[in-house]
C-alpha cells in the first residue's frame, strides 16, 4: 500500500535539489554589507549574533533607521563607510559578501567579482547568483532553528516559523545551555577524542538526553552536575532528576542504577506502603491464631 503524502514527505531520503545546511561559525571573520536599507539591517542583525565584524557601504541618504541604530549600537563591530561600493579592492580580504542594493545591475555585478575571487555571496535580489540564502530563524539561546524553502517561496518560511515557534515552550534555550555545562564538565572528567571512552561518552549523554525532559534538565544546576556525574556516569547509570533530589535530601550519596528497582526507585517513598502491608499482615495472623483458639 502507498504510504499517504504525510508519511511519504516524512520518511522520505534526500533526492538532491536542496541545499545544504550548515550553522556557519564567523566569529570574527570579516563580512562586507552593500546596502543599508531595510534588508541590510536585517543581514546586520543576523551577522551581529555570529560575532562577525562587519564593513557596511551604504550612502547615508538611504540608510533605513535600524540600520543607523544597528551602526551608532556597535562601533567595535560595524565600520561604516558614507559611499557606493567602488570596484574590486572592497572585497580584498572578505570571508563572506552581501549584497542588498535597489540596484539590480551592481548587485550582479559585485557577485560577479565574488565568484572570480572565491568569496561566498549572498545577492537579497539575484537568488540565481547566490552562494547561499538566508532563512526564517528561531532563536533561542544556543538553539538555533533555520527555515528555508531553497528560495520557493519566502513568505511560506516565515509563516513556518510562526507555527514552530508555537510548538516550543521556550525553555529549551536554557535546558541545552545546561546540557553543554554537563557535556563540558564529563569531558573534563573523561578527556580524550574517540575510542571506547568516547562511544561510552556519547551513548551516557544521548541517554541523559532521552530520559530527562525539557523542565528537567533546565534544573541541572551545578549542584545537580556533580550529582549526575557522581551518581550517573560514574556508577554507569542514568539516574532520574528525582532520584537526584532524594539524595540530596537524605545528605548522602547512593548509586541509583536505572536497572535497579529497590536503587532507582525512591526506596523511601515505599516505606510506608512496607509499613502498612507488615501491620495488616500481623494483625490477620493474630486474628487467625484467636480464632483458632
Ligand atoms: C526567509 C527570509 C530570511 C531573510 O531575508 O533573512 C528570506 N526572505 C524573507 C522574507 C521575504 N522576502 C520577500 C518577501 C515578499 C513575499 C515573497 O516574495 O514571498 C518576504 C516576506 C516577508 O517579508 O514577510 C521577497 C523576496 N525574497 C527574495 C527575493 C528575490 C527573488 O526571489 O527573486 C524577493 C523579492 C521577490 C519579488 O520581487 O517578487 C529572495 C530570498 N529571500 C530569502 C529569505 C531567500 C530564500 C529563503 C527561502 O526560500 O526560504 C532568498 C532567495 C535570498 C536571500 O534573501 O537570502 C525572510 C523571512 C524572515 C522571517 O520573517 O523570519
Ligand atoms: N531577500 C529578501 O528577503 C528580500 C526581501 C525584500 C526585498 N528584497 C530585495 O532586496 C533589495 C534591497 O531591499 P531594501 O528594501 O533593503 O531596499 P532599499 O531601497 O531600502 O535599500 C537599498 C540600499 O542600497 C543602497 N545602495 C544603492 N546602491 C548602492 C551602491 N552602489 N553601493 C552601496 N549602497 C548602495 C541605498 O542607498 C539603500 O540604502 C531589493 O532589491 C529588494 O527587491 C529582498
Amino acid at each position: 500500500m502507498a504510504d499517504s503524502p504525510a508519511c511519504a514527505s516524512a520518511a522520505a531520503p534526500s533526492t538532491g535539489g536542496g541545499s545544504l545546511l550548515i550553522a556557519w561559525q564567523l566569529k570574527e571573520k570579516h563580512v562586507l554589507i552593500v546596502g543599508g536599507g531595510e534588508v541590510a539591517s536585517q543581514r546586520i542583525e543576523s551577522v551581529l549574533t555570529a560575532d562577525a565584524l562587519i564593513t557596511l557601504l551604504s550612502p547615508t541618504k538611504g540608510l533605513h533607521a535600524r540600520t543607523k541604530e544597528l551602526i551608532d549600537a556597535h562601533p567595535a563591530r560595524i565600520t561604516y563607510y558614507d559611499r557606493r561600493f567602488s570596484g574590486p579592492g572592497e572585497i580584498h580580504k572578505m570571508d563572506m559578501v552581501l549584497t542588498a542594493l535597489d540596484d539590480v545591475n551592481r548587485s550582479r555585478e559585485i557577485c560577479e567579482l565574488c565568484r572570480k575571487a572565491k568569496v561566498p555571496v549572498n545577492a537579497a535580489d539575484i537568488p540565481d547568483l547566490c552562494d547561499f540564502y538566508f532563512g526564517a530563524q528561531i532563536r533561542d539561546g544556543p538553539l538555533q532553528i533555520m527555515i528555508s524553502t531553497n528560495g520557493n517561496g519566502p513568505r511560506m518560511a516565515a509563516l513556518m516559523k510562526k507555527r514552530l515557534q508555537s510548538a516550543l515552550s521556550g525553555k529549551e534555550g536554557e535546558a541545552i545551555v545546561r546540557v553543554g555545562a554537563l557535556r563540558a564538565q564529563l569531558k573534563e572528567r573523561a578527556p580524550g577524542v574517540g575510542g571506547a571512552l568516547g562511544r561510552k561518552r556519547m551513548k551516557w549523554m544521548s541517554e541523559v538526553c532521552n530520559s530527562w525532559d525539557v523542565d528537567e534538565l533546565r534544573q541541572l544546576d551545578d549542584v545537580n552536575i556533580l550529582k549526575l556525574l557522581d551518581e550517573g556516569w560514574e556508577k554507569d547509570a542514568v539516574p532520574t532528576l528525582h532520584q537526584l533530589k532524594g539524595q540530596q535530601k537524605r545528605n548522602g550519596p547512593r548509586a541509583s542504577p536505572s536497572s535497579n528497582f529497590l536503587q532507582s526507585s525512591n526506596f523511601s517513598e515505599w516505606l510506608p506502603a512496607i509499613g502498612s502491608f507488615a501491620l495488616g499482615a500481623a494483625c490477620t495472623t493474630l486474628v487467625f491464631l484467636a480464632r483458632k483458639r
